[in-house]
């Protein structure tokens, strides 16, 4: 059995960390942390795991994270970055999903984080952890940059169409929608349900975090800079993230086979048939990004719709999934979760 902790445990992604892992075949869970609530059993916190989860939060500066053959950090972003060297240097395998190793170029990850990186040396090291782009180098990994979950449905959605040279890859948009859960646990003004709810908004306009991690993903598979406009909104939702996804058509090609094709195999990419629009429902609590794509009127511009759940295949689900190949095991173990309708 593989020995799991997870920093974080309190968190939206830490519970969704805990609701898989705790079925997970191979997984022997030993540890989970919370500063605040340390000492109080992880059921009474979350009821939904009475009789799945039978330890008690533990305060990260106490709990025996090098006993563990992988940690997963579910910390806002720039905790990993000063807590996981230590258990790297012990050999322990680290998943972090927060941004902290995402980006390879130092400063522009410091400009769009503003913090200082504790531990650039790793970064370099780190594998992002998209497995439909990098799932070689994910088995050798020791340490592993979970991807965002705007960055998972918005380059899942592009990447066939950029691998095959197909598109023009100066004018790309992505119009990104998320629910709330999106934001994390924590209180906050914006999240509050008298803010959220019957409302709808779009935000980080002149820029978000998640630009240069998409704009990077992209431009490594176009092998050159791409120009990306991205729109991220927020939605009434609980989970979801729906992306609607535009490129102008520099090569003619059979798009609907195109991205048939590159997904053949892949258990956690569904491509609809032609003429479909996937629904964020469609993949709630699961591991699957579900994909459509359009030619409005057969002009010069694809439309693209990728929904995933952004918790999951955005999050804990896409870090189990890395966890897996780490470790040599069956990809699709503990994920093989039907989508909650309705
Ligand atoms: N929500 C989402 O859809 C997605 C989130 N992510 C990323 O995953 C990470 C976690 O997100 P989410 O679960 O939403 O966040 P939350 O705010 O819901 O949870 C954060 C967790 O981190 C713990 N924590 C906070 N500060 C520290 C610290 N200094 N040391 C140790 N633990 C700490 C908190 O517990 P306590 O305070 O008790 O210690 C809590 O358990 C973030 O980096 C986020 O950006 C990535 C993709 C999608
Ligand atoms: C709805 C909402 O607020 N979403 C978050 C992004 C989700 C996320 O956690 O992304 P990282 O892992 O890169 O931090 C945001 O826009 O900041």
């Amino acid at each position: 059995m593989i020995k799991v902790g997870i920093v974080g445990g309190t968190g939206y992604t830490g519970v969704e960390l805990l609701r898989l892992l705790a079925v997970h075949p191979n997984v022997e869970l030993k540890a989970i942390t919370s500063r605040g609530d340390a000492g109080l059993p992880v059921a009474e916190m979350f009821p939904n795991l009475r009789g799945r989860v039978d330890l008690a939060f533990e305060d990260p500066a106490k709990a025996n994270l090098a006993a563990c053959d992988v940690v997963f950090f579910a910390t806002p972003n720039g905790i990993a970055m000063q807590q996981a060297p230590e258990l790297l240097a012990k050999g322990v395998k680290v998943i972090d999903l927060a941004a902290d190793y995402r980006i390879k170029d130092i400063p522009t990850w410091e400009q769009w984080y503003g913090m200082t990186h504790a531990s650039p040396d790793w970064v370099g090291k780190a594998v992002y952890g998209l497995p439909e782009i990098n799932r070689d180098a994910v088995k050798k990994a020791q340490l592993i940059a979970n991807p965002g979950c705007y960055p998972t449905a918005v380059q899942l959605g592009l990447l066939p169409l950029i691998e095959a040279g197909v598109i023009d890859v100066n004018s790309l948009i992505a119009d990104t929608k998320s629910g709330v859960s999106g934001a994390g646990r924590k209180a906050e003004i914006p999240t509050l349900f008298a803010e959220a709810s019957d409302n709808f908004k779009a935000y980080g306009v002149p820029g978000h975090r998640h630009l240069p991690e998409i704009r990077q993903g992209l431009s490594l598979a176009a092998n050159k800079d791409v120009g990306l406009t991205f729109v991220p909104h927020l939605t009434p939702l609980i989970r979801g993230i729906h992306a609607t996804l535009y490129a102008r058509i520099t090569k003619e090609a059979d798009f609907q086979k195109l991205f048939e094709e590159r997904y053949k195999g892949e258990t956690f990419v569904d491509v609809l048939p032609a003429g479909k629009h996937p629904e964020t429902r469609s993949v709630r609590a699961s591991n699957v990004c579900r994909i459509a794509v359009h030619r409005p009127q057969g002009g010069d511009t694809l439309v693209i719709l990728s929904v995933i759940d952004n918790l999951v295949k955005g999050a804990a689900g896409q870090a189990v999934q890395n966890m897996n190949l780490l470790f040599g095991l069956d990809e699709t173990a503990g994920l093989n979760i039907v989508p909650v309708l309705p």
